[in-house]
């Protein structure tokens, strides 16, 4: 509608300035001669400027068209940008979590940041320009045609071979597209390397190493895109040349040939004047939005392939054998909780990473009795994690079962994963108060104080929480470096205690930390025995002296279980 306007509009001043030129047409022109009379207007003066004023008109209804217009084309990328990201977020939170075992989070990040924006802003925006401009482009010549066939035909001439000789260069267009996507991956990835482990980037003194990879990488990215945003001058720089050569040699014909002024034929040279200025723009806009087709193709195909793929895992073909992983609800839409009197089971466990030569575990086999305390324990590499990775839900068993109370918890993951809460062995803690570290994810004014002031008590650190001059309100800094190693694992208890589950999963929660923070940590840990059923994985073995049952794996297997007197204090005195 805007690209007709425009069209229309442009295409009006030709015939107004022959009008302005030769007054007396309004008299003699098929066209114009009964509007003339229709009006009852007195002179032809008196039309022309009626004539210019409804031509303002138009213009100015066009200019008003053409801002809504492109106002509606950005918002509608920018919401689908927003729509992307948000989308492409659910997808890598819903995903099962055997995905990220393959997954590289800078390519995560790279892909909601940035690879939305290139779809959005280099793909949907120019393809949508790209068609208004043709539009233009096109009504443009049909009236460049009817004005004279020679300008359409020298229009065409030169349009049609830059558009053939600019089609050529779709695969380069493609390449840079696909280098500067891969360089946008290693930047990412370079900066969670090194400020992601700033300490030992400091200690170890290799800031200089990532410097020269961001520069690497930067150059890469500054070559691909530079070599595809000067290819996109090309196509107006051609036209816009041969279409003036065009024009200085028309106005030299006529002059030298056929001895015609410039007065002969300005109605005609102002058409063409005029439309070539808006041709020009627009016909190498379109011609430009092929490359930028080309050139974020990579990116569309990694979003499309990313989404995909979840739908794949959604329809449970990635999962064969367990068909639980349909469910997709998030933690919210579902607040069921499996009932939990007796006992946990996990029959017959054996598990295999994709793409592994060997099973992590095979046919483990326990029993979780309600308010019990048992322990993971035996040399790394063992299984132990994995094990709990499977408890947890987030890898599905190759085969075997886990029950609870006879209740298979494939039959609802979520309704099993909200009856239990994990403390891994480095706790994330978020850059804001202890409060929303403790009360992780839940809206502010939802956070119920009694539930955390409960929290805090039973995780041990009041004391400590009262020392601090901002108190509940004290900001941890990143990853909590604000916070001592002992500090940080009780929030994550008291993270754990603040949802109220029924089972708590500690993975060697206690390994990094000093022997005094860890008699702390531990004194917190042997407090819950009893309210709470809990599995501890342990290093060390003294943590675990109060669990009812210890588990030793080795090898993916479970080789040893009883009490810590049975498997550590047994296995100790047979071996010495
Ligand atoms: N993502 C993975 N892909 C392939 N194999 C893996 C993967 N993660 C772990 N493994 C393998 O599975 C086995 C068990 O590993 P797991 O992490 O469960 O041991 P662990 O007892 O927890 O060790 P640690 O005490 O050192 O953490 C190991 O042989 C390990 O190499």
């Amino acid at each position: 509608m805007a690209s007709l306007l425009e069209a229309i509009g442009i295409g009006l001043i030709g015939p107004f300035l022959n009008l302005a030129s030769y007054p007396e047409s309004v008299h003699n022109n098929a066209f114009l001669a009964p509007i003339y009379k229709q009006t009852g207007l007195q002179t032809a003066r008196d039309f022309i400027v009626i004539a210019g004023l409804f031509i303002s008109i138009v213009f100015c209804v066009k200019s008003l068209t053409y801002f809504f217009v492109k106002r509606y084309i950005y918002e509608f990328a920018s919401n689908l940008k927003a729509q992307l990201c948000s989308r492409l977020m659910h997808t890598y939170l819903s995903v099962p979590y055997v995905f990220f075992l393959s997954k590289n989070t800078a390519t995560i990040i790279k892909n909601i940041v940035m690879e939305t924006d290139k779809v959005c802003y280099d793909y949907v925006l120019p393809l949508l320009e790209g068609c208004a401009n043709t539009v233009v482009t096109i009504v443009l010549i049909l009236l460049l045609a009817k004005t004279d066939l020679i300008f359409l035909a020298v229009t065409s001439a030169v349009i049609l071979p830059v558009i053939i000789i600019f089609y050529q260069f779709r695969k380069s267009f493609r390449r840079w597209g696909e280098q500067a996507s891969q360089a946008r991956k290693e930047m990412v990835s370079i900066i969670n390397h090194s400020l992601g482990s700033i300490k030992e980037t400091r200690i170890i003194g290799c800031e200089r190493y990532f410097e020269s990879k961001m520069y690497e990488q930067g150059r890469k990215y500054a070559k691909s895109e530079s070599l595809f945003k000067s290819s996109q001058i090309i196509p107006r720089v051609a036209i816009e040349s041969i279409l003036v050569l065009f024009l200085i040699l028309l106005v030299c014909v006529n002059l030298v040939l056929f001895n015609k002024g410039l007065q002969d034929i300005l109605p005609i040279l102002s058409v063409f004047v005029i439309t070539s200025l808006r041709l020009v723009p627009s016909a190498s806009q379109s011609i430009a939005a092929i490359s930028y087709v080309q050139n974020t193709a990579y990116s569309l195909d990694i979003i499309y392939k990313d989404l995909r793929d979840t739908e794949l895992y959604q329809d449970g073909k990635a999962m064969k054998e367990i068909s639980s992983v349909k469910n997709f609800e998030t933690r919210e839409d579902n607040n069921k909780i499996i009932p939990f009197v007796n006992q946990v089971n996990l029959k017959n466990i054996s598990y295999s990473y994709p793409n592994a030569e060997y099973s992590a575990l095979s046919n483990i086999s326990l029993t979780l009795k309600k308010g019990e305390s048992i322990a993971l324990i035996g040399k790394s590499g063992a299984g132990k994690t994995t094990l709990v990775d499977l408890i947890l839900g987030l890898l599905q068993p190759t085969s075997g079962d886990i029950c609870v109370d006879g209740t298979s918890i494939y039959q609802d993951i979520s309704s099993w994963q909200n009856l239990v809460a994990y403390i891994p062995q480095s706790i994330f803690l978020i850059d804001d108060t202890i409060e929303k570290n403790i009360a992780f994810g839940v809206p502010e004014h939802l956070i119920d104080q009694k539930r955390l002031k409960n929290a805090i008590e039973a995780a041990q650190i009041t004391e400590f929480i009262n020392q601090l001059p901002d108190g509940i309100n004290t900001v941890v800094g990143e990853r909590g470096v604000r916070l001592s190693g002992g500090q940080r694992q009780r929030v994550g208890i008291a993270r754990a205690l603040y949802n109220e589950r029924e089972i708590l999963i500690l993975d060697e929660a206690t390994s990094a930390l000093d022997n005094e923070t860890e008699a702390l940590v531990t004194e917190a840990i042997r407090a819950l025995s009893g309210s709470k059923t809990m599995i501890i994985i342990a290093h060390r073995l003294t943590t675990v002296e109060h669990c009812d049952r210890l588990y030793m794996l080795k090898e993916g297997h479970i080789v040893k279980s009883g009490t810590y007197k049975e498997v550590v204090l047994e296995e100790a005195y047979s071996q010495a």
